[in-house]
């Protein structure tokens, strides 16, 4: 068994399309080698770079009539002869890289229900059901790896009956996959640093035959290849290029092998002379065909589009809108030109191989690219990459119906269409193979499988100028995101036409032949009425009055390929023949009338068609040109992304999400100490003043005490220990005795002892000095203590009710005091005084100043005692004078005197007089003298213990008030 072909270098790599670029090889310097001396010296038939040379110089032969016959039949077409440039040797070694090259490609997919004509991708190998599938792609893989002519020769597979494909091919669950997973799912589209594009969209709907913006002009462009350092052999010489744009339109023809053909008759009757790009038919009907190309049975595919496709690939890259498009009879080869094999890949992959490598060569400008595949089925228009529409009910639904558009800027496009935005030569061919994989094919009489429809892949490819500096210098604008150049919008369409057959016996074939050829037709007569005059020197207005009078509307395929023959893009048209047939005399006879049919319309193409494709304009990112152009919705989407990311940077450096949170909570925690340490402060205030408050209310009460103390002090002074208190008693008691009328002065000194006092608030009657007086003090300090006591103990209340007046007046200041404090401070104290230590010292205070007020509050209570005890001491003793002076009037009187002194005349004793005279109460006798100074002398002691704390006030009144001692009795 035959070992699978080994390319020189690795196979593009069908990783997933987010990886890098797969190595390419270079196709250019490997189809060259295709050419060189080693590849045509195995056959006279090879084609030689002069041939390529001639071939593209074809647009500037001279015409002239052909001798032969079939100018006769068909006068309007031309004979074009041409002379062979001569042939340039080609480096040694190229051969090896044009293997690699063209090896390297993958093989479109097939449908596994048929038998396959192609040799399948060797990569689909472990999958291929039939070894004989595998032997074919064995062997044309052999060949492929000796480049020879005879490579491409081989017999045609066995026609096998097929239905299957939406209703034509059944496509097989246990169909061999396509190696380029042409399933189809959606690719994947990523990042790619080769295209400098973000990941765009994977897929868009949008029109399929737009981007003919401009109108037709000759090529103005002429040394864009020179530019690049590039030259084109294949395409030919770009000086062969005619102003007239007769260069811009190439026409081949390519004879198929027909191995098994029995009749060799018929190829006697043709030359085919690859050489001369001639093809002359020596039979009845007979005449020289000359054209762009002629290739023979023995050109593989990279001849083919080297010298056919090549030089248009490499232009639509530049800006122009090109057409490829393969025409013929059925079953002469246009698949197997157009898309190839895996050995021996067609003219699509060739071109995807080129266009990436176009684009790896140009650094200066960045690309996108996005592929759409339609088919023509009966009239319709049917989305290729749409993939399986599943309706409601889970089956297979119908798709959208798709239509074709026009307008002044887009030309005639399809729509709604999807297109899927590529990044690789794998990716590409892999949305080309899903494609292939959804259309319609079925077994023919003369194609096992028989394209039912016409294929057209368009890459639509964006460019634009590389901004310098990077993607960084368009931060300013959307405009600068489009700076310094448009994008370029062209459009290469890649297109497999069905082929022209006779009428099956098969109705559905028949159908399907009919709508074939009726759009074949179509295309026909529009080709045959395109007058060689639309030369640039026609305007515009002309040639759209004349294009309104060609039936491109007769059918979707002439109407979708109505830019392309208009002129306005660079078209190169593929027929195909086979020469030669297998079968009956007849048949080969009607074979022989299709291929000169075909050859005829090649022939007028060649003649008819006028292409002054231009240069796409490039759009500035405004209009519906620039509209449709994904690169600048990208670019400006990117921008404006970048945009918001610089914003967020921004006002994220400016405010980051965590600080500005600790900020604040930092701020908050600021605040709240603030507010914390304001409220400290005002508890502190208000401690402060609640201590100041209770420094008033102690130094109040310090100073009720100290007027106390006095007070008791004076009290003491009066009766017990102190001489001068018995001094002052004794004025006192002068004053008493005056008052009893007869010693004025008395009064007076009363006045002026009460005066000594110093009750404070009270008024107090001027002291007035009684020099007469000695006499009252005599008696006074004699022990006069009736009287001095009596007195003692009024000036005593008085004072008391003095003091419990200031007592009182200091008590509401101070509670007046403290409610506006609470008031202030109230709420601040309460946060303040939990738990802290000072508070706790505080609170401590407090208590201590409580306790030290209630202790003040009994000595008071004390001394109220003490006042009480007095006054009943005061009481037991004016009891005693009255039980002593009953006996006598002057007593009685004198008792009632006093009585009546002492209720009404409390304050002032000058006032009332004294009731009682000196003499009765020095006539008193001596024992009870005796017994009252006993008693004057227990009050005393009694006084000194209650002061000194010893004595329990029992059956006094309670300490739990500071009445006055008036109000309590
Ligand atoms: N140049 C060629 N060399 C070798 N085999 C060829 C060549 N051209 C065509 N064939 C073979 O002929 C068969 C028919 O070719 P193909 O399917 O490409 O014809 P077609 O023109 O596309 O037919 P249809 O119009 O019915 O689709 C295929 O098996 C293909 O491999």
């Amino acid at each position: 068994m035959a070992t699978l072909p080994r390319p020189a270098v690795a196979r593009p790599s069908i990783a997933p399309p987010t990886g890098p670029l797969p190595s390419l090889p270079v196709p250019k310097k490997s189809r060259v080698s295709n050419i060189g001396p080693t590849t045509r010296s195995s056959s006279s038939l090879l084609p030689s770079p002069a041939t390529a040379a001639r071939a593209v110089s074809s647009s500037a032969l001279s015409l002239r009539p052909s001798p032969k016959g079939y100018a006769n039949s068909v006068t309007s077409l031309p004979t074009l002869t041409t002379t062979d440039a001569p042939a340039g040797p080609l480096p040694p070694g190229r051969t090896l890289r044009k293997t690699v090259s063209i090896g390297a490609f993958p093989q479109p997919p097939k449908h596994g229900g048929r038998t396959p004509s192609h040799p399948p991708s060797p990569l689909s190998a472990s999958s291929t059901p039939s070894g004989d599938t595998l032997d074919q792609r064995l062997s044309a893989g052999s060949k492929s790896a000796t480049p020879s002519r005879r490579g491409s020769i081989k017999k045609p597979a066995p026609r096998v009956s097929n239905v299957g494909g939406r209703g034509l091919l059944a496509k097989s669950p246990l169909a061999p996959p396509s190696f380029l997973n042409g399933s189809g799912e959606s690719v994947s589209v990523a990042n790619t640093g080769h295209l400098s594009l973000p990941s765009p969209p994977q897929s868009r709907t949008s029109s399929a035959q737009g981007s003919y913006a401009t109108s037709a002009t000759t090529i103005e462009d002429i040394g864009d290849d020179e530019s690049r350092g590039r030259s084109d052999n294949a395409a030919g010489d770009r000086n062969s290029i005619s102003k007239d744009g007769k260069g811009n339109v190439v026409v081949s023809v390519r004879v198929r092998p027909d191995i098994g053909a029995k009749d060799s008759k018929q190829e006697v009757e043709w030359e085919i002379n690859n050489k001369r790009a001639l093809l002359a038919y020596k039979g009845r009907e007979g005449g020289e065909f000359f054209y762009d190309n002629v290739f023979d049975t023995q050109d593989n595919n990279a001849r083919v589009y080297d010298a056919a496709a090549k030089r248009l690939v490499r232009r639509v890259m530049e800006g122009y809108h090109g057409t490829v498009f393969a025409y013929g009879m059925t079953g002469t080869g246009k698949t197997f030109s157009m898309q190839g094999t895996a050995t021996n890949p067609g003219v699509i992959p060739l071109a995807i191989t080129d266009i990436f490598s176009y684009i790896r060569e140009t650094p200066h400008r960045e690309f996108l690219l996005r592929v759409s595949y339609l088919e023509i089925y009966n009239e319709k228009i049917h989305d290729l990459l749409a993939g399986p529409i599943i309706g409601m009910n889970g089956q297979a639904g119908a798709q959208e119906e798709i239509k074709l558009r026009e307008d002044s800027k887009r030309g005639v496009y399809a729509t709604p269409l999807k297109e899927e935005i590529v990044q690789s030569p794998t990716q590409l061919l892999r949305v080309i193979a899903r494609g292939d994989n959804a259309r319609r094919v079925a077994g023919t009489q003369f194609n096992a499988r028989s394209s039912r429809s016409h294929a057209v892949v368009q890459i639509v490819v964006e460019s634009r100028e590389r901004v310098p500096g990077g993607p960084s210098n368009l931060k300013d604008s959307k405009r600068a995101a489009i700076a310094p150049g448009g994008v370029r919008v062209s459009t290469l369409s890649l297109i497999d036409l069905a082929g022209s057959e006779k009428a099956a016996e098969n109705k559905e074939r028949r159908t399907e032949g009919s709508h074939i050829n009726k759009s074949l037709l179509t295309l026909g007569t529009v080709v045959a009425r395109i007058s060689s005059d639309q030369d640039k020197a026609t305007s515009d207005k002309d040639k759209s009055s004349k294009d309104k009078h060609l039936p491109y509307r007769d059918s979707k395929l002439t109407r979708l390929l109505q830019g392309a023959l208009s002129g306005n893009s660079l078209v190169s048209i593929l027929c195909t023949v086979q020469i030669g047939s297998s079968g009956s005399i007849a048949a080969a006879h009607s074979h022989t009338g299709e291929t000169l049919n075909t050859l005829k319309f090649a022939s007028r193409a060649k003649n008819n068609i006028v292409s002054h494709a231009k240069k796409v304009d490039e759009s500035l990112g405004a209009g519906d040109a620039g509209s449709r152009a994904l690169l600048d919705r990208y670019r400006i989407e990117i921008q404006d992304l970048r945009k918001q990311l610089e914003e967020q940077h921004k006002a994220k450096e400016s405010k980051d999400p965590k600080e500005p949170e600790s900020k604040e909570e930092e701020k908050e925690r600021e605040k709240d100490e603030e507010e914390e340490k304001a409220r400290e402060l005002e508890d502190k205030q208000r401690h402060e003043e609640q201590m100041l408050e209770m420094q008033l209310a102690r130094t109040a009460l310090k100073e009720r005490i100290e007027h106390l103390n006095r007070l008791i002090l004076s009290s003491k002074s009066l009766g017990v220990n102190n001489g001068r208190s018995f001094s002052a008693m004794s004025l006192q008691r002068g004053s008493v005795l005056s008052s009893a009328g007869d010693l004025r002065p008395v009064s007076a000194r009363s006045s002026a002892s009460h005066a000594t006092l110093e009750v404070p608030g009270h008024g107090v009657s001027q002291a007035v000095p009684n020099e007469g007086s000695e006499e009252d003090d005599s008696v006074g300090e004699n022990g006069d203590g009736s009287a001095t006591q009596g007195a003692q103990i009024q000036a005593l209340q008085s004072d008391l009710a003095d003091k419990n007046r200031y007592i009182s007046t200091l008590e509401k200041r101070l509670l007046h005091a403290r409610r506006s404090s609470h008031s202030r401070v109230s709420m601040s104290l309460s946060h303040k005084l939990g738990g802290s230590s000072e508070d706790g010292g505080l609170v401590a205070t407090i208590a201590e100043k409580d306790a030290e007020i209630h202790n003040l509050r009994a000595q008071l209570e004390d001394k109220e005692k003490m006042i009480a005890a007095l006054t009943s001491a005061r009481k037991k003793s004016d009891t005693a004078h009255e039980v002593s002076s009953d006996s006598s009037p002057g007593s009685r009187r004198t008792s009632n005197q006093s009585h009546q002194r002492s209720e009404v005349n409390v304050g002032s004793v000058k006032a009332k007089g004294s009731p009682i005279s000196p003499k009765a109460f020095l006539a008193t006798s001596k024992s009870e003298r005796q017994d009252r100074d006993e008693k004057l002398a227990d009050v005393t002691r009694m006084l000194d213990e209650m002061i000194s704390g010893r004595v329990d006030a029992n059956g006094v009144a309670r300490r739990s008030s500071l009445r006055p001692v008036t109000e309590g009795r």
